[in-house]
């Protein structure tokens, strides 16, 4: 158990004890506060003992010696500022000459036992500054996301990282993304939570889930297309290929490029065009993408092909047409066939969850970085939903999903079924919602959210 958590527990007892009367809050700040103390008087001496010192400057040496005086001490990196947040403490440092933030990164082991934490992680922020991000417990055991989050329009808080900070899916930061996992690995929770978070935005939501639509039917109501077998997904990505030569030829009417258009009016994209004719967003996501590309027959393979194709030219030029990509299988190798290491290259965030072999974690990672592939084969069976993140600046973190029930998907869905816009290109696959006619929709909170 870390500091933190003791000192909050000692303090916390004592305040029954003596019926002080506070919130709960108070007291994990109290705590917090007596671990930064912990963290600031200890500092000097852990440094120095995790090699994180350099030595004094040749001039102090040089006068020393004249002055027979004893050695000066090694010096000690600067620290810039502390923070204290929900999680445990930021502390940001300045360092010394000859230093790197790779020595700070690879000591974040010895850092977390001298400091006692559960967690320490060394990120850059800039030339010459590191930060330690320090959590005081365990995280990912019970994944409790923030009040207030800094998300927007296609950007979505997605997890807990280990380090104390949010992991978002920004559809406009990347475009399209790729998610691994062995079976009962947390994939699908991944996904419900990704459709709940976007229902109550204006975007147009679009599955495809060949597994006869388990996972994304029950949430038909805010999907403005759903295809659930391979026959319908093609028809459905070359409609979004249609809508997409479309939107492009909207881009280059709006363009008008002559000499008098101020350079800021120029556009490459739908974000650039004036909102009223501005078409909306659609984020289509893929259940389990080997249902659309293995194949058995001479006749399959035709098919599969051609959803390959389609597939490729989305991830390729869907991003400027404002069409993002989230596709889920259990593995995405050279086995599934033609163009899928072409597509596994556009698809620029990379999420694995616990993978069964290491292959798995070199599809997800390989071409990304090698820590990641290691750190995503560590996932321990124990914790569904952990998963490791990746972008293509090959920086990775450890993430876990709120736990997000199919109910309380449903009822998000639900909820916000009124602003499923209606896109004309993929009106033969608007899911039809199996209401006789005169009936009524159901209750949208007819059955309490599971806890
Ligand atoms: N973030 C999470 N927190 C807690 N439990 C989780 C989390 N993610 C998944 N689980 C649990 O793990 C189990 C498997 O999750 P899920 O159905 O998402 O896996 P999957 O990878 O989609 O599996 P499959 O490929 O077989 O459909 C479920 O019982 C789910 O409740």
């Amino acid at each position: 158990m870390t500091g933190i958590v003791i000192t909050v527990v000692i303090v916390g007892g004592l305040a029954l004890l003596l019926k002080w009367r506070r919130p709960a809050w108070y007291w994990l700040a109290f705590g917090a506060l007596i671990a930064s103390v912990r963290v600031l008087v200890t500092y000097g001496s852990v440094m120095d003992a995790c090699n994180l010192t350099v030595s004094a400057s040749r001039f102090r040496i040089m006068v020393a010696r004249w002055f027979k005086k004893a050695m000066p001490p090694s010096r000690v990196p600067r620290i810039r500022r502390l923070r204290i947040t929900r999680t445990g403490l930021v502390l940001r440092i300045r360092m010394r000459p000859g230093q790197d933030a790779f020595e700070y990164a690879a000591a974040s082991d010895r850092l977390r036992h001298s400091f006692g934490m559960r967690q320490v992680t060394a990120r850059e922020v800039r030339s010459g500054t590191v930060e330690l991000a320090m959590t005081g417990y365990d995280i990912l055991k019970r994944v409790q996301m923030p009040a207030k989050v800094d998300d927007g329009l296609l950007k979505v808080a997605v997890a807990m990282a280990d380090d104390g900070s949010v992991a978002f899916r920004d559809y406009r930061r990347t475009p399209h993304a790729l998610t691994l996992g062995a079976t009962q690995s947390g994939k699908s929770v991944y996904q419900r939570r990704l459709v709940t978070a976007l229902a109550p935005q204006p975007v147009a939501l679009v599955g495809i889930d060949c597994k006869q639509g388990v996972e994304l039917a029950p949430l038909a109501r805010r999907l403005s297309a759903l295809a659930t077998t391979p026959e319908e997904a093609l028809g459905l990505l070359e409609a979004l290929v249609e809508r997409m030569e479309g939107i492009y030829q909207v881009i280059r009417r709006e363009q008008r490029i002559s000499a008098d258009i101020p350079d800021a009016e120029i556009t490459a994209d739908i974000w650039g065009l004036p909102e009223k004719i501005r078409p909306v967003p659609v984020v289509l996501t893929i259940d389990e993408v080997a249902e659309l590309a293995l194949v058995a027959t001479r006749a399959e393979e035709k098919r599969r092909n051609r959803i390959v194709t389609a597939l490729v030219r989305l991830a390729q030029l869907g991003r400027a047409a404002g069409i993002y990509l989230d596709i889920y299988g259990q593995r995405f190798g050279s086995e599934l066939g033609d163009g899928i290491t072409m597509l596994r290259a556009q698809l620029s965030g990379r999420t694995a969850h616990r993978v069964n072999d290491e292959s798995s974690a070199k599809m997800a990672f390989g071409d990304i970085n090698p820590d990641a592939v290691f750190a995503a084969i560590q996932i321990a069976t124990g914790q569904p939903g952990t998963a490791i993140t990746a972008d293509a600046t090959g920086s990775w973190s450890r993430i876990r999903t709120p736990h997000t029930t199919l109910r309380q998907a449903v009822n998000a869905c639900n909820r916000h079924a009124h602003l499923t816009p209606h896109l004309p290109e993929l009106a033969d696959f608007r899911p039809a919602l199996d209401l006789a006619p005169g009936k009524a929709a159901p209750a949208i909170e007819s059955v309490t959210e599971a806890a």
